[in-house]
């Protein structure tokens, strides 16, 4: 017989403290229940973080849960852990069923993120007991304040409980009565009470190394008390047990316990954990010798084991000098050692330790499971200079500690400013594919082939999405193109119906508020064109807006309803982006399995350093913070569109307050000579694809350089969510609220109002015209102010209320090289009116001391709309002018040229690049 095994004549129940999958396997367990008769097992997050966090030995169950299916970490990591557990349990069926129930359980603990959450705890204990489904399971509930209401309810269902994290009397008292009370309860409601089994988990060593650190701390100190103090240390974690015991004797002495007995209830026993030696001063079985006593169990750590059982000693000493323990505590209470205050602290520090723990156990799973789907993940490679990336690290060690994961699932606003951002993210729910009912976007599919156009009208959220997707995707086969008209722009809507036949082509009014000017102009002069024909519309629009009103009045053919908790920019895995997805034949399913496998790489349970999204948003809020505020993107030809739907997220999330992220899409990569220090690029590309061949030497000039690689086109819904997640993340580290955009909401109202003059009077107010060259008049400025605009600007920006097409662009794209090129500062660009719904938030709401370029021009074609005295190009001229008079009245610098012909581009771009 061994050491261990002669604790059990001495009435104390010797259980494993530890969990380890090659240790089962190889037999380990069934050789201790044989040698030792140990008859039970106690496991715990940091134990499990020890066997899973490294090395291989999960690894191969691991694969074999997520080939079933894509699963999440705390999903991934229970099923590990339960594999061990039923393991375990069933190692030690044979004792638990020699003993009767009375012995041979194995404890696997709720997630200690909840130690503080009643119903939580209780939820989470009952899908445990049901998942492991052994008669021989503990579940661990932490013995708190929220938890012990638990571990009553858990005890009330039959569970089995094992009450971990129990240093105090106090608190030890309350789980006691709470199991009395579960009992109770089960037996008013005439259930079993018999079989059931508890333990309460009393910490040992832990109190003695907080308590001993105070008292060398004083005696270092020189205190008057260094003798009597000195003979208390290693005493009291030892005395306080004892006294446990002590009452927990007088607890089955009573009335009310006996009454329970005689119905055959067995007795909650006292567990000594944390009975590793810490200091090693001590003698290493020190607590394992200390505390031997009928009906207690002990669970020891291997190496205690090993050494009790070398030269352990057996006694009864928990019943031992139970006086002298009493003296040891009132000691400690005379000598100011605060045994209440350390209990209550342990608690705070026992449930962080666990919770960090599960941080590092959570992350290496993250990272197991990452390594697992290989290339089925977009990657994302940061390079950072130095100080960036130690801002970083910083950053996540803080977010990690603060559960930034778990808080932005669980919508809590104190992550940014505390308003209302927790109505804000129904996108999450979206990004797993909870949003869209598949059947009914099929169904829009079929419908959807008989014709050979699809036109999207709407703005902003509602366009940029679809228009990514369409052009990154393209249509499927037999499906209709697709064509975006997020415009007043009447050469934009010339060009389109030149390219469809308006009633043979399905059209999709897409406004979430549905109130949008734009959208709503274009929804009436297409429905004209389209013989007023409703059957061929389609309506997506939040519940209850006057575009649902119109859509049924006019007898479309379907209503979308998008969730109200998600606003436009965070729309795309919704109704906004898979409706038009659905109709031009795109695979929706490939693209919500895809966004699905990313959000579950950045889910609660994804800490923040394991988490695609945090670190990304890390990043760019601490570049933000550090001056790198200037999002440069950089796409291969294929993922080009990409660009204007990160333009809208990045700009209208984070550009408020006078701070933000400004994006700098389209501007063609320089060399480093061509950069201030604002800048961080971020290149999108599909694997195969070659670096941009300025990137490298952008890196090694010190710019902060990220890489994201697609393995095909559909993953692009990865980066919808990833980059969703990473521009929330990023309000948090900037300190604004993401989800507002107060200023794109003033540019309308001025707009409106402008529209609504002309309605009546029939004329635009213009601005003074400040002087003409060839076929440009400047308004408010002329030719030399025109060549100074950009000179010691925060920013340049060109925005052309022209046709968005080839030439435009290239235009544009020349003004924009010139200028950064001379200026070294980062330029933007932007179409109106579509720039308005999108990064017009920033240029207004955003860093100051921008400069702005605004383009209007006489369109040779104009458009009338249905019941309006304005035009489509009155409209489009009332908001560069609306817009022009925002920015200015936000402190930004602004010129507006006039184009008197179409083609006069050509005599800016001259000005601009001789300037
Ligand atoms: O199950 C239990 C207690 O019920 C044990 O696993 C308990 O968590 C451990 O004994 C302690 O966490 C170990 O404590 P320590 O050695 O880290 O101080
Ligand atoms: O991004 C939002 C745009 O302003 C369009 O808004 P809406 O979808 O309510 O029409």
């Amino acid at each position: 017989m061994s050491k261990l095994a002669d604790l059990a004549a001495a009435g104390q129940a010797v259980w494993l403290d530890n969990v380890d999958r090659n240790f089962l396997k190889a037999g380990g367990l069934r050789k201790l229940i044989a040698e030792d008769g140990l008859t039970g097992v106690t496991s715990n997050p940091a134990i499990f973080e020890k066997a899973i966090g490294s090395g291989d030995a999960y690894d191969a169950g691991l694969g074999e849960f997520l080939t079933k299916a894509d699963a999440s970490v705390a999903d991934t990591f229970e099923s590990l852990a339960i594999a061990d557990i039923r393991a375990a349990c069933d190692d030690l069926r044979p004792v638990y069923d020699r003993l009767e129930g009375k012995d041979g359980y194995v404890s696997l603990e709720v997630s200690p993120y909840l130690a503080l959450e009643t119903e939580a705890s209780l939820f989470e204990a009952k899908k445990l007991w049901a998942a492991v489904d052994r008669p021989n399971l503990m579940i661990k509930i932490p013995g708190t304040a929220p938890g012990t209401p638990a571990i009553r309810d858990a005890i009330a269902a039959g569970i089995n409980v094992n009450v971990t994290l129990l240093f105090s009397l106090h608190a030890y008292k309350a789980v006691a009565h709470a199991y009395l009370e579960g009992l109770e309860a089960r037996a008013a409601r005439g259930e079993a009470v018999t079989g059931i089994a508890s333990v309460a988990s009393f910490f040992v060593s832990r109190i003695d190394s907080v308590i001993d650190k105070k008292i060398d701390e004083r005696i270092a100190a020189g205190d008057k008390d260094a003798s009597d103090l000195k003979a208390l240390r290693g005493q009291v974690a030892i005395a306080n047990a004892k006294l446990a015991y002590a009452w927990y004797q007088d607890l089955i002495a009573s009335d009310r316990w006996q009454n329970l007995a005689a119905k055959g209830v067995m007795p909650q026993r006292l567990l000594w954990a944390s009975t590793g030696v810490k200091d090693k001063a001590y003698p290493d079985t020190l607590y394992a010798d200390a505390l031997i006593g009928p009906d207690t169990v002990d669970t020891i750590p291997p190496a205690t084991m090993d050494a009790f059982r070398d030269h352990g000693t057996v006694g009864q000493t928990l019943t031992a000098e139970v006086d002298a323990a009493r003296q040891v505590i009132a000691d400690a209470e005379r000598l100011g050692l605060d045994l209440a205050g350390v209990t209550a602290q342990l608690v705070v520090d026992g449930v962080k330790s666990f919770a960090d723990a599960a941080d590092t156990l959570y992350g290496a799973v993250a990272a197991k499971r990452a390594a697992f789907l290989g290339n089925k993940l977009a990657t994302l490679e940061a390079h950072l200079p130095a100080d960036l990336q130690t801002a970083v690290d910083a950053r996540l060690k803080q977010s990690t500690a603060d559960a930034w994961s778990r808080r932005l699932w669980a919508g809590d606003a104190t992550l940014w400013t505390g308003k209302d951002e927790g109505k804000w993210l129904g996108w999450l729910a979206a990004a797993r594919g909870e949003q869209v009912d598949l059947a009914a976007l099929e169904t829009l599919a079929d419908e959807a082939r008989k014709y050979p156009d699809v036109v999207l009208l709407g703005m902003g959220g509602s366009s940029l999405g679809p228009e990514v997707i369409g052009l990154i995707l393209g249509s499927g086969r037999g499906a209709p193109r697709l064509h975006v008209l997020d415009t007043t722009d009447p050469g934009q809507i010339a060009t389109v119906e030149g390219e469809i036949d308006a009633k043979n082509t399905l059209f999709i009014v897409s406004s979430k508020s549905g109130s949008t000017l734009e959208p709503e102009l274009l929804r009436a002069y297409w429905f004209d064109k389209a013989g007023q024909d409703g059957t061929h519309f389609v309506a997506v629009t939040d519940p209850g807006s006057n575009l649902e009103k119109t859509a049924k009045s006019d007898s479309y053919a379907h209503i979308f309803h998008g969730d109200p908790s998600i606003g436009g920019r965070y729309s795309v895995m919704s109704v906004f982006g898979m409706v038009p997805a659905a109709a031009s034949g795109v695979d929706v399913a490939a693209l919500i399995a895809n966004a699905r496998t990313m959000a579950t790489s950045c889910g609660p349970d994804a800490p923040p350093a394991a988490n695609p999204g945090i670190q990304l948003g890390a990043i760019l809020g601490e570049a933000h913070n550090a001056g790198r505020n200037k999002l440069t993107i950089v796409t291969s030809d294929a993922l080009k569109p990409f660009g204007s739907w990160l333009e809208q997220l990045t700009a209208e999330s984070t550009g408020k307050l006078g701070k933000g992220i400004v994006p700098i899409d389209l501007e063609p990569l320089g060399d480093p000579a061509d950069y201030s220090a604002d800048r961080i690029f971020v290149q999108f590309g599909v694997a195969g694809d070659a670096d941009h061949a300025k990137l490298a030497a952008l890196q090694a000039a010190g710019h902060p350089v990220i890489r994201v690689t697609l393995t095909d086109l559909p993953q692009i819904a990865q980066e919808f969510v990833r980059w969703e997640v990473a521009i929330a993340i990023a309000g948090a580290v900037i300190g604004i609220d993401p989800f507002d955009q107060p200023d794109v909401e003033a540019a309308k109202i001025e707009t409106r109002e402008l529209v609504d003059a002309y309605e009546k009077s029939g004329q635009l107010d213009l601005p003074a015209v400040g002087g003409e060259q060839g076929d440009l008049v400047v308004y408010d400025g002329d030719a030399a102010a025109l060549g100074k605009l950009f000179d010691g600007a925060e920013y340049a920006g060109v925005l052309a209320y022209i046709e968005r097409d080839a030439a435009h662009e290239a235009a544009i794209e020349k003004m924009r090289v010139a200028v950064r090129n001379r200026t070294k500062r980062a330029t933007v660009a932007g179409f109106g009116p579509r720039f308005l719904h999108s990064t017009g938030q920033a240029y207004k709401g955003g860093p100051k001391g921008a400069a702005f370029l605004v383009i209007t021009r006489e369109p040779s074609h104009d458009l009338t709309i249905p019941d309006r005295r304005a035009s489509f190009g009155t409209v489009e001229r009332a908001q560069a002018l609306g817009d022009a008079k925002v920015l200015t009245d936000r402190g930004q610098r602004v010129l507006i040229v006039h184009l008197k012909r179409e083609d006069a581009l050509s005599q800016l771009v001259d000005l601009v690049t001789a300037a």
